[in-house]
């Protein structure tokens, strides 16, 4: 026996949906992942102590649609995420609050204020809840220091001797080091209430509202987190409301608002508001001081357009009524107003749809560069909103003036990656940092998030900082503000998948295998009592490692969901050769709950919030450890339990799954599961033994960076793979071949009869018969 088999042998079987609650049934109460039941704020007790009021409960509320079809959680109603905002206490005008058993109770609009208003903690306090919600800030970077180091160097070099200059130099650098190594922590003010955003920050009233009248009202420990950083301000002369490690409030850890940020936290952990509310609330401010002031004043860049468009969409719901506007980067518009004889282009690189393409799964199209513009076109609309979101191809063309200069950005504030791990990687590295350089502001502020962030990401964005902050220097005409530091944020375990969702691994041999056990996920009554099949209820994503085999996956399955139940319209394919309307309503389908099985590339991989989906199938190995953690993160979003993600692999695959299996017992460990027992405190288990772990190989560096270019290389060959065609989904969809087989089955018991001979069909046609499929990898 494969002893890789006893992979997915391990694996627990996970319960059935009667039993367990999905995130398709909902919204959850508290949507933080870590440090739940600690008790926080000099309240906690007081309130601890009132009666809970029943039928608060979200359960309780009446359901539209029976729990098992409501996959978005009733998406046609704003306020999703928790309570109705208008129902008595279940949000604005009342406070409800979250208890371990995920029960509500309230309290009165007047103690809602006068709590978060007096809610404030001493450093041990503040230390103690950023330590339960596992979070962790530091000074990355502190160039005020450096400055003064230099400085010092200077001097010291002067007065010395030149055989002394070495020593000072080697001194320096040891310093550097060391303090690279004791990076300053920083224990903000925890935001623990959003009341409190408008009690402790004083953000505008409008923004507070639509905050409210979005439904959140526990703040996510990255909210928990970033939010008091990005929304103090500096006090002159003033005590700073974030202490460092030594607890001094000193100048050098005072650094309110005024700072880069380096974001990590889990996927679905709410990390679009924790940037768009500071943006909003500076830009309604600055609105104050220059109301005429028009065009982008932030820009925020992702990697798809799928993901730019719902950061508008969040925009849009936040800063509704504050005359801020966010707009998507479209075809054809302007940026900065360019001068008639300057005005050209090719109207069809703008926004090309084929940006996405650039992700690792679609890597053939990662080929296509930015185009050049050519030929004349008509003077085009300049954006006029205060918010940019833009992918960076298609901001890039749009700065691109004839022979290729990028036009300077001069009134950017602000500049968001999101992805920015994806944003700084080779294959979008260039356009990223060209728009970052171009946003020539010294009061720039950069933000950078994602769930998953390596060192040399770190490392980029130092590199971009200081080469920057040189150019600006050698251009400036008058002296440069200060330079201000590049805090990090990392909440949880870095790089490592949320920790409320199921992971399956499960070995399928073949191309064959697994296109059995998609089926099997699809049609779960089949294998009801199967200890290693996964429970799955629709909605669910499947990725795949290319596009022609999504294509393929989507034709092989199109029949597999019964007429009564809405048959081939159920299920969809959607990647980047499809045009951005195909792309569009697909995405609105699946939304709406219409669509309830879709077929994707690494396209969909990345930031899209589906609130309700109930598991991600990685139908091909995903191409890296944070591909991994990404395209499971589509599920248990916002601290819903009940996700499952299943990883099919074959053997093919076995050189690289040792990446996915880390990831999965890291995820694990962070649950609480008890190493060893395969007990776990969520009611999952410990999928993947240590010594199975040990068993597997560890991937070279190269083979690593391999497989994150190109993906499994056998894989890619759909077409020519020496006539076996081991690594081909049959583009004949099941129904079809089922047909042709029973066709078949019938013409040879046919020739049987007449030949008055028994052949093992005679007789005998076994409609759906997995056994019959016989185009696998034909
Ligand atoms: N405080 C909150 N309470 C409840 N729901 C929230 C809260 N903050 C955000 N959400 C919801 O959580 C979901 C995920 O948020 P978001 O898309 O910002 O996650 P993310 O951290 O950017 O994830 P990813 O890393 O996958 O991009 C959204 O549906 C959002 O509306």
């Amino acid at each position: 026996m494969d002893v890789f088999k006893l992979l997915s042998r391990t694996s627990k079987a996970t319960p059935a949906p009667s039993s367990q609650k999905l995130p398709s049934s909902g919204a959850v109460a508290n949507p933080q992942l870590f440090g739940r039941d600690a008790a926080e704020g000099p309240h906690a007790n007081a309130r601890k102590s009132r009666k809970r009021k029943r039928g608060q409960d979200k359960t309780d509320l009446p359901a539209e649609l029976p729990v098992a079809l409501d996959f978005f959680g009733g998406a046609s109603q704003p306020a999703q995420h928790t309570e109705k905002p208008t129902q008595k206490g279940r949000g604005q005008g009342t406070k409800s609050e979250q208890h371990q058993d995920g029960a509500l109770e309230t309290a009165s609009p007047e103690d809602m204020e006068e709590s978060a208003a007096e809610e404030d903690y001493d450093e041990d306090e503040r230390k103690r809840i950023l330590r339960a919600h596992k979070l962790k800030i530091v000074i990355l970077e502190d160039y005020k220091v450096q400055e003064i180091d230099s400085r010092d160097r200077g001097k010291e070099k002067k007065k010395r001797k030149k055989d002394k200059v070495e020593k000072i130099e080697r001194d320096a650098k040891a310093k550097k080091k060391e303090r690279k190594k004791e990076k300053k922590q920083l224990f903000p003010r925890p935001l623990t209430d959003f009341a409190q955003l408008r009690t402790a920050y004083g953000i505008s009233p409008r923004l507070a509202e639509n905050i409210k009248e979005q439904g959140y009202k526990v703040p996510t420990e990255v909210q928990l987190g970033a939010l008091p950083l990005l929304l103090s301000k500096r006090r002159d002369g003033g005590r700073s409301e974030i202490s460092s490690t030594n607890g001094h409030d000193s100048a050098d850890t005072d650094v309110g608002g005024d700072f880069d940020l380096l974001t990590v936290a889990p996927t679905g952990s709410g990390k679009t508001i924790a940037f768009l509310i500071p943006i909003i609330n500076s830009l309604l401010s600055e609105e104050k001081a220059s109301s005429n002031a028009k065009g982008p004043r932030a820009v925020i860049i992702a990697p798809t357009k799928e993901l730019a468009s719902q950061i508008v969409n969040e925009a849009r719901k936040l800063a509704r009524g504050t005359g801020i506007k966010a707009t998507l980067m479209r075809k054809g518009v302007e940026v900065v107003k360019r001068p008639e004889e300057d005005i050209e282009d090719d109207v069809d690189t703008l926004g090309t749809s084929s940006e996405e393409d650039r992700s690792a799964s679609d890597s053939e199209a990662g080929k296509r560069t930015a185009k050049k513009p050519k030929g004349r076109r008509r003077r085009a609309d300049v954006v006029k909103a205060a918010i940019l979101v833009a992918t960076p191809l298609a901001l890039l063309n749009a700065l691109k003036q004839q022979g290729g200069e990028v036009s300077q950005l001069p009134s950017i504030r602000h500049l968001v990656l999101d992805e920015a791990d994806v944003l700084l990687d080779p294959l979008f590295c260039e356009q990223t940092l060209a728009i970052w350089t171009a946003c020539t502001s010294p009061l720039l502020r950069v933000g950078l998030w994602s769930a998953t962030m390596g060192s040399n990401i770190e490392d980029l964005t130092m590199q971009t900082l200081n080469s920057r902050w040189t150019s600006l220097a050698s251009s400036a005409t008058e002296s440069l503000p200060p330079r201000h530091p590049l805090i990090r944020l990392v909440v949880g375990l870095r790089d490592t998948a949320i920790p409320n969702i199921t992971h399956k691994l499960i070995y399928a041999a073949t191309e064959q295998g697994k296109l059995l056990g998609l089926r099997q996920l699809l049609h779960p009554t089949a294998t009801a009592s199967s200890e290693t099949t996964p429970w799955l209820l629709p909605p669910f994503l499947i990725f795949t490692q290319t596009i022609p085999r999504a294509i393929a996956l989507h034709s092989e399955l199109l029949y597999d969901i019964p007429p009564e139940a809405g048959g081939s319209s159920r299920i969809a394919v959607l990647h980047a050769d499809l045009s951005s309307s195909a792309r569009e309503a697909i995405m609105t389908r699946f939304r709406r709950g219409e669509i309830w099985v879709l077929i994707t590339t690494d396209l969909l991989a990345r930031g899209v919030d589906f609130r309700g989906l109930n598991g991600v199938v990685n139908y091909d190995v995903p191409n890296s450890a944070a591909a991994y953690v990404h395209r499971v993160g589509r599920t248990g979003r916002a601290g819903r339990e009940g996700g499952v993600a299943v990883t099919f692999y074959t053997k093919e695959d076995i050189p690289y799954i040792k990446n996915v299996a880390n990831v999965i017992r890291a995820s694990e460990n962070l649950r609480g599961t008890k190493s060893g027992d395969g007990e776990g405190e969520v009611g999952g288990g410990e999928s993947i033994k240590g010594w199975l772990l040990d068993a597997l190989p560890t991937p070279t560096k190269r083979e690593k960076q391999m497989l994150k270019k190109r993906g499994v290389e056998a894989r890619r060959r759909v077409k020519d793979d020496g006539g076996k065609g081991t690594m081909r989904i049959s583009t004949k969809s099941g129904y079809d071949r089922r047909r042709d087989n029973n066709l078949q089955g019938a013409k040879s018991a046919s020739r049987g009869r007449v030949d008055g001979g028994a052949g093992p069909r005679a007789g005998k046609v076994d409609m759906g018969s997995e056994s019959d499929f016989e185009g696998f990898g034909e």
